[in-house]
């Protein structure tokens, strides 16, 4: 038996959080302090980046393999199609620890699909410091930014009673929290 077979049961831990808070960083932080943990790459509609680990399909590429049932979970938001992959539910049928940075809108797909496995968290950060990150990341235009702050506007009281990690403060802190907020669930 494997290291990750040894585990009863995977966990989804799908991060979320307004745009430029901070999810792919976190995740990132998450991965290179925890190679046991699973970072699920995203696939999306959209030229890679160095700010994000995804795989970057066209149009035609996305919608061929949503209807070949290759995607566990897809969402649409800002424009472009997202979509984990089936190695996701792979992953948890080893008993898996395993992140993403999910949408809160799709937050009720994600729990239907994942019942047992999600544990959802959000990642939060003061107003003023979300529009300075997304200034700062420069991966989006000065309109497409302005369209994520409305998002946010639109979705800040989205998914009451879902555990909260601020990240106004340094990334190191945030991810201590994270971490101990898994190793809770563990003894819990
Ligand atoms: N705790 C932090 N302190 C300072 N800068 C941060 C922190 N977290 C993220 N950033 C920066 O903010 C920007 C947006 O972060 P990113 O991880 O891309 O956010 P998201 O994935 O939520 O949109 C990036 O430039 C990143 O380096
Ligand atoms: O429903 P919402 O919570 O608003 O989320 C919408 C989308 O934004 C994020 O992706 P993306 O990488 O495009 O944006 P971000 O990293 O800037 O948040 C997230 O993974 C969702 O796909």
């Amino acid at each position: 038996m494997g290291a990750l077979a040894e585990a009863t049961a995977g966990r989804l831990v799908y991060v979320m959080g307004p745009s430029g808070v901070g999810k792919d960083s976190l995740l990132d932080a998450a991965r290179r302090r925890h190679p046991e943990w699973l970072v699920a790459h995203r696939y999306i509609t959209r030229p890679s980046s160095a700010s994000e680990d995804s795989v970057s399909l066209s149009c035609a590429e996305f919608a061929w393999r949503r209807q070949a049932g290759l995607f566990c979970l897809d969402w649409q938001a800002h424009g472009l199609d997202y979509a984990l992959g089936l190695e996701v539910r792979a992953w948890l049928e080893r008993g898996a620890t395993v992140l993403v940075n999910g949408s809160r809108r799709a937050l009720p797909l994600a729990e239907a699909r994942f019942p047992r496995q999600l544990r959802p968290v959000m990642v939060t950060a003061r107003p003023e410091v979300l529009r300075e990150r997304l200034q700062q990341r420069g991966r989006e235009s000065r309109e497409q930014i302005a369209a994520r702050l409305e998002r946010h506007r639109q979705l800040e009281r989205a998914c009451p009673g879902v555990h909260r990690l601020d990240n106004s403060g340094a990334l190191e802190t945030t991810l201590v929290a994270l971490e101990a907020w898994l190793a809770e669930e563990c003894v819990s």
